[in-house]
């Protein structure tokens, strides 16, 4: 099975910031032999060259595994490097030069702040899944603009899988589950925790139904 064909739920790891690949390698490594469903490269510090580096060795990682490797900003990136997708911000470029550049199957994610409206246009133009959020405040973000948990459930009618991202942790993340996310995006509560492999198994039984 091609790793797009894979079930569209569960934990959606994205990479922190981290300069020395042979570490984000081992990081990310632990991470999925844990369960993720997706894995996001995105590196908001490294330049062009190591980004490039670093997504080759994610994306070789990521096809041993089974795992759709989705890469964050620059689509023509992922498409070069024949990823399984990009996720594309307000800043990010053209949704729908991202879907004709890489094709059918491929994962193109569109981040829908705090609105359904970007959301049904997004999808209109190609995207394969939606992402809402910030939730909570993000020690990754702090920034971010935040969202409203109504949202997870209006855009079910898009009919595409629903992303939740911001300050999601094993404790707050079964709310976002109940209120309609099929993945919760997570970059901190996995790779600053303590044991990144059990926090990924935390997260994953929040979408075990409860006994
Ligand atoms: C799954 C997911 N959702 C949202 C984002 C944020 O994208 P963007 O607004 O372009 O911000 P940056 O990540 O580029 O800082 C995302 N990356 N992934
Ligand atoms: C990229 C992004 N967009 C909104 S919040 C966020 C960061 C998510 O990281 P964390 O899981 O550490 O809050
Ligand atoms: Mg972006």
């Amino acid at each position: 099975m091609s790793p797009s064909n894979q079930s569209h739920r569960g934990v959606y790891a994205i990479t922190p910031d981290e300069a020395d690949t042979a570490r984000l390698i081992e990081r990310v490594s632990v991470v999925l032999d844990a369960g993720i469903t997706w894995l996001q490269y995105r590196n908001k510090s490294a330049a062009p060259a190591l980004r490039r580096k670093q997504a080759l060795r994610l994306l070789a990682l990521c096809r041993g595994r089974g795992v759709p490797l989705i890469i964050n900003d620059d689509w023509r990136l992922a498409a070069d490097i024949d990823a399984d997708g990009a996720h594309l911000g307000e800043n990010d470029g053209d949704i729908m030069a991202a879907r004709e550049a890489m094709g059918d199957v491929a994962l193109i994610g569109a981040s829908c702040y705090d609105s359904e409206e970007r959301a049904r246009r997004a999808v209109g133009l190609g995207a394969s899944y939606v992402a809402f959020g910030a939730f909570f405040p993000s020690p990754t973000k702090p920034d971010a603009r935040r969202a409203s948990t109504g949202l997870l459930a209006s855009a079910a009618e898009l009919e595409v899988p629903r992303v939740a991202i911001g300050g999601i942790t094993p404790d707050n993340a079964r709310m976002l589950v109940d209120a309609g996310a099929d993945l919760v995006a997570v970059i901190s509560g996995i790779f600053d925790a303590h044991d990144p492999a059990a926090a990924v198994r935390a997260y994953r039984d929040c979408f075990a139904p409860v006994d």
